[in-house]
């Protein structure tokens, strides 16, 4: 019954849950993602049959013949495929200002760059190249969007880049044009299996343009349009509220507000030319599972005092707007069949509005949290870290989407307790 959270990440639809049986379902699918979930699993049936052996690594039977260092570094619990980070924000937010920074920024790290801009005339490349010292691997993605038109150039690329020059590069980042919407590229490395064999999505870094991203996302759209600025916000991991030298305190802290009440999700950080930490952008590990209860921590600890509140830190504005998040803190525990049955329905119904979720609960006849994190219709979960028997079992959960219905979060959420 575990099981059912666990969704393999790259192409399985809700309706093909894995059986807590590891169905051969599985099979087709050896990603690094997916065996450490199984191996996850598999752990954390181990522990509920003995409860003081943690560490146990195991694989299922039916995943033997899967012999390849891929599944070696997976039992030995290392990943090696290739973080991407996907710098997303408006026109003229600062997208390319940041690239430079990442190419000339002492992080140790080797990056290989893939650009996309419309027209035929790159000339994002040449301001990058410009400050590169090594412009060999910097890819242009012309003449369309990645979002949409590209996405077979993007898979192309990715793959070239992974079979021809794997061993010069740490990193990938993908800079998006400013009109594109963060998710079908998300998508890409969720929904191609070959590319999520070689390369994860680490995150997504927003750039907003201080001075202009009001009126970006003030925008009224046609219904059924999206419209980009609030998209490329909230599927963002990170955000960069750039240009910050243009803007006064109060219009600053106005556009703060803004930006968490559709994304309460992402750390955000304010700089000028684009100039932050590389570890805010580079190795944040926006969809790796060990690191979900921490960035739920992070986002839900000013309201996590044990009680149910309703949301009012994200709702003391901007009523109307259509994306906005939803944090659920509640002490308790959980009936992970609810759970799965909750959300099961709920991304059967509304995937197509839920962008991002992720959360940390405590369930029922378990020593250990379990976490989720999902985009859309895919959702995966695993057995985490145990709680520690003074620990309030505090679940947290964080929903990202256009037209959540809070209150029917909060009770169906209500209706999971025991
Ligand atoms: N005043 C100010 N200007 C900035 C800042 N960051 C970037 N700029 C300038 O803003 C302009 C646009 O920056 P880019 O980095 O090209 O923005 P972009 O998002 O890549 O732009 P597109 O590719 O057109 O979407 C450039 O002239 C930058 O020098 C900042 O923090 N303050």
């Amino acid at each position: 019954m575990a099981a059912r959270l666990l969704i393999p990440r790259a192409s399985r639809a809700v309706n093909q849950l894995i059986h807590p049986s590891f169905s051969s379902a599985l099979e087709p699918l050896p990603t690094p993602a997916i065996s450490q979930c199984i191996r996850n699993l598999h752990s954390f049936f181990s522990q509920q049959l003995n409860p003081n052996k943690r560490s146990e690594i195991s694989r299922p039977s039916n995943s033997r013949s899967m012999v390849s260092a891929e599944a070696i570094s997976s039992a030995l619990d290392l990943d090696s495929r290739v973080p991407a980070t996907i710098i997303t924000g408006f026109l003229g937010s600062g997208k390319t200002t940041l690239l430079n920074h990442i190419l000339t920024s002492q992080h140790g790290k080797r990056i290989a760059v893939i650009e996309n801009e419309f027209g035929e005339v790159d000339i994002d490349s040449s301001l990058v190249a410009s400050h590169s010292t090594s412009s060999d691997d910097i890819l242009m993605v012309n003449n369309g969007c990645l979002c949409c038109t590209v996405r077979g150039d993007l898979v192309k690329m990715l793959l070239e880049l992974v079979k021809k020059k794997r061993d010069k590069f740490d990193h990938i980042v993908i800079e998006t044009t400013g009109l594109a919407k963060p998710s079908p590229v998300i998508e890409t490395f969720n929904s191609d299996e070959l590319l999520a064999q070689h390369i994860k999505l680490d995150g997504v870094v927003t750039l907003v343009d201080c001075k202009h991203a009001t009126q970006h996302l003030n925008e009224v759209k046609p219904r059924w349009v999206v419209n980009e600025a609030v998209e490329q916000i909230a599927y963002a991991d990170r955000i960069i509220l750039n240009k910050i030298d243009l803007v006064n305190e109060a219009e600053l802290q106005a556009l703060t507000k803004r930006i968490k009440h559709i994304n309460g999700m992402a750390q955000i950080k304010q700089a000028k030319f684009g100039d932050v930490d590389m570890d805010f952008v580079l190795g944040v590990g926006g969809y790796d599972l060990d690191r979900i209860e921490s960035e739920v921590e992070g986002n839900t600890q000013h309201c996590a005092d044990g009680h149910d509140h309703h949301g009012e830190h994200h709702h003391d504005h901007v009523h109307d707007a259509a994306v906005t998040s939803v944090s659920i803190v509640s002490e308790g525990t959980v009936d992970l069949d609810e759970v799965n049955d909750w959300l099961e329905t709920l991304v059967n119904d509304k995937g197509e509005d839920l962008y991002r979720m992720k959360g940390v609960i405590s369930v029922n006849e378990s020593t250990g949290r379990y976490v989720f994190q999902g985009v859309h219709s895919m959702l995966e979960g695993c057995p985490a870290k145990p709680w520690d028997p003074q620990e309030k079992r505090m679940n947290k959960l964080v929903f990202i989407g256009r037209n959540l219905d809070e209150t029917a979060l909060r009770k169906a959420f209500k209706g999971c307790l025991v």
